[in-house]
């Protein structure tokens, strides 16, 4: 391994061996004379003094010094606790360098076991740090110079051999240029020339000193070096104790960030426990909510069982009718089979008359011919009887004669008179067979007048069950009587049950009816139907309001009627509920239905349009008296329509010519209204209202050419007067049903009229204000004595269906526009006030019968 250790120069040492000491003997005269002792301790000074010179001038950088870029940050500690092995002599260094005194100046005796630590440190690197390379110079420096002085280098450092020829050129030229100083080389002297050697020894002593001044020098400028070092470790503490300070601040900046990571651990914490403590009471709310909403869910769970209860009574009361109705059918499905079965009945009773004639004939003719056959065999046999016997008689008498004649020649003729006995036995056996065949004869008449007898007998039994069906019949005719009593009893009864619902419902009844917005109305004014789902009573409608400071309120304008229709009711719906009123018509009452509201509201296409209350009523009113007929009912309808404008009556009828023209008047005679020169149509079936609607429809488009927006200015009634009779029960009752189209209720403001104009303003305030005044006096009780029909002439048409013994239905027709909310306002407002009248018990229209009490 030493073998191989490079030599500053380039050339090889020799491994250390006594082979390599013995080389070196030749050259070096033993030191007995001269003091060898004295020699080897100048020899081993100076090598100390070499060796210690030899100290690696740059080799005691330290690898810290290399180290802070990249372990800036690291602490101390770290720092130390990473170094290597390799880092250690140089440590061993430094702490050297450190025990140099405040001068700078470094002590040998300090730096020499450094530099051996140092260079025995690493026995065997090849290549590393210039610590190791710098001690091995230095070791084999001194080695050499050792091996100059020709002493025993120690047995674990390198020891200097005597150079080749070649070597001691490179040393000499290593002298030269201020390398490893090396003896001078000269002629060898005897071994008795201790002078000459002494004189060598003299001058190598001297070249040594002078050698010695220039290491000193090199000392100094290693001084120099190691103060540079020192300076340079001084930096590098400086940039320790920087880092250390760095580290503090890093290690204080961390101490903090940990105190604010503790701090925001609270804080989070704090936050947990408020979020969880948030948590748990919303989670309280939402229990309570969800309590609340269990508690009002089964609160409307509770009510909508209430309402399906009562929705379920009522189907209950509907099916009740359904029933009755189906009893009504029933009864009616009895009586039409029992006229069946009574005209099968009777046709069964004519066939078994006819077949009973039939067989009465056949028998008859049977029984005459048998008699004739057996007369005419009788007869017969009776002729050839009596034929035989004259013949015999005949034949006797000849014979007696020829006997007589004979007798005396009896004896004579003895023979001849046997024989003659012979042939009268024969004769009495021929008429004996012939009476065995009468007997056979009459015996088949008896016979014949037994089967006659039997066909009588059956006769007669059918005779008996005619008569038992017969009886049958009359009962069932009977029963039948009896169940059409019942239910004639039974219809009388569910009149009076109707019109006492109808009482309990009020007299004047009032439905709201809300139109909904045509496509080119933009402005739809805010109206709520709170109640639609339920009872359908509510209407609330909301408008602004301007206060004296400018302030914008909303104002709530809640109202309650019988009924409140919204936008999406069609015409039929509207009419199911005003179908019981129609039937009061049917029942005998008088029955008044109003459409009122301003301009455009909807009440034309309430009343007359093609699905309109007027053909509804007229189909219903057909197609319940249908029904009635069965019942014994049978009813004669007529129906007429005017036209109220200007306080004049049109007849919408009649001729188109006679508009404005014709006068009619107005009588009412114990309860019954009649229109003088007023066409009436009667009407025997419902196909006849498409007629009388063109024909009022046609009339009234003339009257509107004569004035502009007329049909909106007038008031259009229809009138249908229903008069029924029942042929069984002789019950007979009259009622009148009147479908009024009202003219529009709009506020006209008589300072913008004028003329014509001015004049329709005034009839309209007047036939409506008139009207408002009828209901309420009528409301008011018996207090009221006076009832102002007269006052406008719609009243006065209308006053037998106005009061005591009238049902009056009041539409207030609502448009949905913004514009209108004011005059929306005001119509509600009016219908409020009719809906609050009582107006009393209606009484059926009395009609004398004659079985009426
Ligand atoms: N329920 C409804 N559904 C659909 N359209 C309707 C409804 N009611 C009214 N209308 C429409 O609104 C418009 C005005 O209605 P209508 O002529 O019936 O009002 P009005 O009150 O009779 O007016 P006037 O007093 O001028 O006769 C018409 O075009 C009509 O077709």
């Amino acid at each position: 391994m030493h073998s191989s250790l490079p030599r500053p120069g380039g050339s090889r040492l020799p491994a250390p061996s006594s082979a390599a000491s013995a080389a070196t003997g030749p050259s070096l005269q033993p030191l007995g004379d001269l003091g060898e002792a004295t020699v080897n301790s100048r020899i081993g000074t100076l090598g100390a003094s070499t060796s210690a010179i030899a100290k690696p001038a740059g080799g005691l950088k330290p690898p810290s010094v290399m180290r802070p870029v990249g372990g800036l940050k690291r602490p101390v500690s770290a720092l130390d606790s990473t170094e290597t092995a390799y880092d250690r002599p140089a440590q061993v260094a430094r702490s050297a360098i450190s025990q140099t005194g405040p001068t700078g100046q470094l002590r040998a005796t300090a730096v020499k076991p450094a530099i051996k630590s140092a260079a025995i440190a690493r026995p065997g690197v090849s290549a590393g740090s210039k610590i190791g390379a710098t001690a091995k110079s230095a070791l084999g420096r001194s080695q050499t110079g050792m091996a100059a002085r020709g002493k025993p280098a120690p047995a674990s450092t390198a020891v200097a051999v005597a150079p080749t020829a070649e070597e001691e050129a490179v040393g000499e030229e290593k002298e030269k240029s201020g390398g490893v100083w090396a003896p001078k080389k000269r002629p060898q002297r005897a071994g008795w020339d201790v002078k000459g050697r002494l004189q060598d020894i003299e001058e190598d002593h001297r070249a040594l000193m002078e050698r010695l001044v220039d290491v000193n020098e090199q000392k100094d400028q290693s001084s120099m070096k190691v103060i540079e070092l020192e300076t340079m470790r001084a930096t590098l503490e400086t940039m320790n104790s920087k880092l250390q300070a760095d580290l503090n601040r890093e290690q204080g900046e961390l101490n903090k960030l940990r105190m604010d990571l503790h701090e925001e651990q609270r804080l989070r914490r704090i936050e947990a426990d408020d979020a969880r403590r948030q948590l748990l009471n919303e989670t309280d709310e939402l229990r309570r909510k969800a309590r609340d909403d269990i508690e009002n869910l089964e609160r409307k769970n509770k009510s909508e069982v209430h309402d399906l209860t009562i929705k379920h009574k009522f189907d209950m009361d509907e099916l009740r009718s359904a029933f009755d109705k189906l009893k009504v059918d029933l009864a009616e499905e009895k009586r039409r089979n029992a006229d069946e079965v009574a005209s099968l009945r009777a046709s069964a009773a004519r066939e078994l008359e006819d077949t009973k004639q039939r067989s009465r004939n056949d028998m008859l003719e049977l029984k005459n011919s048998m008699e004739l056959e057996i007369s005419t065999m009788k007869s017969k046999y009776q002729t050839e009887i009596a034929m035989l016997k004259s013949t015999y008689e005949t034949e006797l008498a000849s014979v007696k004669a020829e006997l007589k004649v004979e007798t005396a020649a009896h004896n004579e003729t003895k023979d001849e008179l046997a024989i003659a006995q012979k042939m009268n036995k024969d004769m009495r056996a021929t008429i004996s067979e012939q009476s065995v065949n009468s007997l056979n004869m009459e015996s088949t008449a008896r016979a014949l007048r037994d089967k006659i007898c039997s066909l009588e007998s059956t006769i007669a039994d059918r005779d008996n069950s005619i008569r038992d069906r017969d009886g049958n019949v009359s009962e069932m005719r009977k029963n039948l009587e009896l169940a059409m009593t019942k239910l004639r009893t039974e219809e009388t009864l569910r009149r009076k049950l109707h019109n006492q619902v109808l009482e309990l419902k009020g007299n004047i009844r009032v439905f709201c009816r809300v139109r909904p917005p045509l496509e080119a109305e933009t402005d739809p004014a805010k109206i709520d139907f709170p109640d639609q789902e339920d009872e359908a009573k509510d209407i609330k409608l909301y408008s602004t309001e301007r206060t004296t400071i400018g302030i914008e309120t909303v104002k709530e304008h809640p109202f309650t009627f019988d009924k409140v229709f919204n936008p999406a009711s069609d015409n039929n719906l509207i009419f199911e509920e005003i179908s019981q009123l129609v039937q009061s018509a049917l029942d005998g009452y008088n029955v008044c239905i109003f459409a009122y509201g301003q301009t455009g509201s909807g009440k034309t296409y309430t009343m007359t349009s093609k699905d309109g209350m007027i053909p509804q009523a007229v189909d219903q009113i057909f197609r319940t008296s249908a029904q009635l007929t069965d019942k014994g009912w049978s009813y004669t309808m007529e129906g007429s329509f005017v036209e109220v404008y200007n306080e004049n009556l049109n007849d919408l009828l009649g001729k188109d010519t006679d508009i404005d023209k014709k006068k009619i008047e107005i009588r009412h005679d114990k309860g019954r209204t009649m229109l003088t020169e007023c066409t009436t149509i009667p009407l025997t079936g419902p196909d006849m209202m498409e007629e009388v609607m063109r024909r009022a429809s046609n009339n009234r488009m003339v009257a509107a050419t004569k004035a502009n927006e007329r049909s909106s200015r007038s008031h259009s009634v229809f009138i249908l007067k229903l008069a029924g009779t029942n042929r069984v029960t002789g019950e007979r009752c009259e009622g009148t049903l009147n479908l009024v189209d009202l003219a529009g209720s709009e506020r006209l403001s008589h300072s913008q009229a004028t003329g014509d104009r001015l004049k329709e303003t005034q009839n309209i305030n007047k036939s409506l204000s008139a009207l408002g005044d009828v209901i309420s006096a009528l409301g008011g009780g018996k207090e009221v004595k006076h009832i102002p029909y007269r006052n406008s002439k719609l009243t006065f048409l209308l006053q037998n269906s106005l009061g005591g013994n009238s049902k009056t239905l009041m539409f207030v027709m609502v448009s949905p526009l913004m514009a209108h909310m004011n005059e929306t306002l005001t119509s509600l407002k009016f219908a409020k006030k009719v809906s609050q009248v009582n107006i009393g018990t209606a009484k059926k229209v009395k009609v004398e019968s004659s079985n009426s009490p």
